[in-house]
């Protein structure tokens, strides 16, 4: 069922009321599939705001942190009904905000929910271990504390998953937040703090500021009352958030760009991996960080996989998210269009064969959205910027190795290593492939997209801060640990 909303004009949630930024000022969100369909107004912030925000959560996370790990628990599983119950609204705003079909934001808020009870459960987990003293009469055991106030900065591509999995663990451990979410889908992440509000956290232990990146953004990274940042975005952003956050000697933990590789042996099951080259490379208009975008294939199988992924490609459907039978919405905005057609670009000029699509939809359909064709690179070597830079939509570079060393050596030669994805029913190449591959998630037979809450998530190289989100990892950014010594 779509449930349509009316346009309204969304404000920042400070210390448990809904208030107007002191700006007075608006921005517009769109729809990117029909730039026509306002999807509402979201509050350009100021300092003062900000300032606001973080002086409730810091007065509130005194209080917060006492409650026990049940009590805090208590409150997320009811956030998790109440977005659960909001599942179609919520998912309906999230697929106009930013064009994902409307499966795929179904399939993220419900992910949403699973988060929240994942880690409402978690305040009835243990956070600590005995540990035998040298002093036989003494006591040793760790325990683990909130670090206070945590800044959460997110990007447009998962906005429900993303918030959920930096706000959950941030708060059941005991922290109060200040969230700044990407502009483009600050009214999706308005919409899961209603769910917030309705559950019932104490005042100020959860905060909403919308506005710009370099205002709100850049003033939780400086805030010296911010005393933890978790960010997902771009490598540019990411690395002024940890030198801010460094220079002050605050935690920050930051989840930056992939350049996902899917190796093919000659043994592959072919149709599986052309099936998951495409789901991974396409789903979500290739807007993951997780999104394939070298697809590596052995010279036996080349001409072979590469006829059955044009063939498969061919049948994408491609049009506005809300739509019954669309597989593949718009770029989420016209800075990321643009993004994509000059890399596209960039691949002809290089000397790379372009197979298949390269160009920005036209027609009736389409000449409201940011729509482009699934495009796919032949003859692409490493040297090349395609083969290089995260492109961030749908683009496939293609490469052909003569052996799984080579590989390998091609699906390591980038500077991020994020996720990586091997097709080969051959034990000794899957179990090499773990080895020598330098990503922080690995994949056999699976594609390359595709993260599960229950797991730690993040990347190596320059994909991340070396940290780990989700799943019990979690709890290693968002607490302090402290070691008692009792005699
Ligand atoms: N790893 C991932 O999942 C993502 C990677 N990217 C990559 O980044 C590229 C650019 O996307 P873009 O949306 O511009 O990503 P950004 O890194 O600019 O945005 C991510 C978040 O950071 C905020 N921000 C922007 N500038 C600053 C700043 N100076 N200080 C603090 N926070 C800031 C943004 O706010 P605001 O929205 O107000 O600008 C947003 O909330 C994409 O093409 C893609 O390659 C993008 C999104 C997600
Ligand atoms: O693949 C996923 O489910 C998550 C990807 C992700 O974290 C991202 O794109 O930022």
């Amino acid at each position: 069922m779509v449930v349509q909303s009316e346009i309204k004009t969304y404000l920042n949630y400070i210390d448990g009321e809904w208030t107007s930024s002191s700006s007075d000022e608006v921005i517009k969100n769109t729809n990117p599939a029909n730039i026509e369909d306002v999807v509402g107004y979201v509050q350009v912030s100021t300092k003062d705001d900000l300032e606001s925000a973080v002086a409730a959560a810091n007065k509130a996370q005194k209080d917060w942190k006492k409650l026990s790990g049940d009590a805090r628990g208590k409150i997320l599983f009811k956030a998790a009904d109440i977005l659960e119950q909001r599942l179609d609204e919520v998912a309906e705003i999230m697929t106009r905000e930013m064009g994902k079909t409307l499966s795929e934001a179904k399939g993220e808020t419900a992910r949403g929910v699973a988060i929240l009870r994942y880690y409402a459960g978690e305040g009835m987990r243990k956070v600590g271990d005995v540990i035998p003293s040298t002093d036989k009469d003494a006591l040793m055991f760790t325990t683990r504390v909130p670090l206070g106030v945590v800044g959460i900065i997110t990007p447009w591509n998962f906005p429900v998953a993303i918030p959920m999995w930096k706000a959950a663990p941030a708060l059941i451990y005991g922290n109060s937040i200040v969230m700044k979410p990407a502009t483009e889908t600050a009214v999706t992440c308005a919409k899961i703090f209603e769910c917030f509000a309705e559950a019932g956290f104490p005042s100020g232990v959860v905060n909403l500021v919308t506005g710009q990146g370099s205002v709100i953004g850049q003033g939780l990274a400086e805030h010296p009352d911010i005393n933890g940042i978790t960010f997902t975005g771009s490598n540019t952003v990411g690395k002024q958030i940890g030198q801010s956050a460094l220079a002050r000697g605050a935690k920050y933990q930051l989840e930056m760009g992939g350049k996902n590789p899917v190796i093919v042996s000659a043994d592959a099951d072919l149709d599986l991996a052309v099936d998951a080259t495409i789901s991974g490379a396409f789903r979500s208009t290739g807007q993951k960080c997780t999104a394939t975008s070298r697809v590596i294939v052995q010279s036996d199988v080349y001409d072979e996989f590469k006829k059955r992924l044009l063939a498969k490609t061919k049948d994408i459907t491609i049009g506005n998210g809300l739509n019954d039978g669309i597989w593949m919405g718009p770029s989420a905005n016209e800075k990321q269009l643009n993004t994509v057609l000059s890399y596209i670009q960039k691949g002809k000029e290089e000397g790379a064969t372009l197979l298949l699509g390269g160009e920005r939809l036209t027609g009736e359909d389409y000449d409201n959205g940011y729509y482009v064709e699934p495009t796919i690179f032949d003859h692409v070597n490493s040297d090349m910027t395609i083969a290089q830079e995260e492109i961030f939509g749908p683009v496939i570079a293609l490469i052909k190795v003569d052996s799984m060393e080579e590989g390998v050596h091609v699906a390591n030669d980038v500077e991020y290593g994020l996720s990586a994805s091997i097709f080969t029913t051959n034990i000794q190449q899957m179990l090499s492939f773990i080895e020598e591959m330098d990503a922080g998630l690995v994949r056999i037979n699976a594609e390359s997209a595709g993260v599960e809450l229950q797991a730690p998530f993040g990347g190596m190289k320059q994909s991340s801060s070396h940290s780990r989100e989700q799943g019990q990892a979690a709890i290693e950014f968002f607490t302090s640990i402290k070691t008692v010594f009792v005699k």
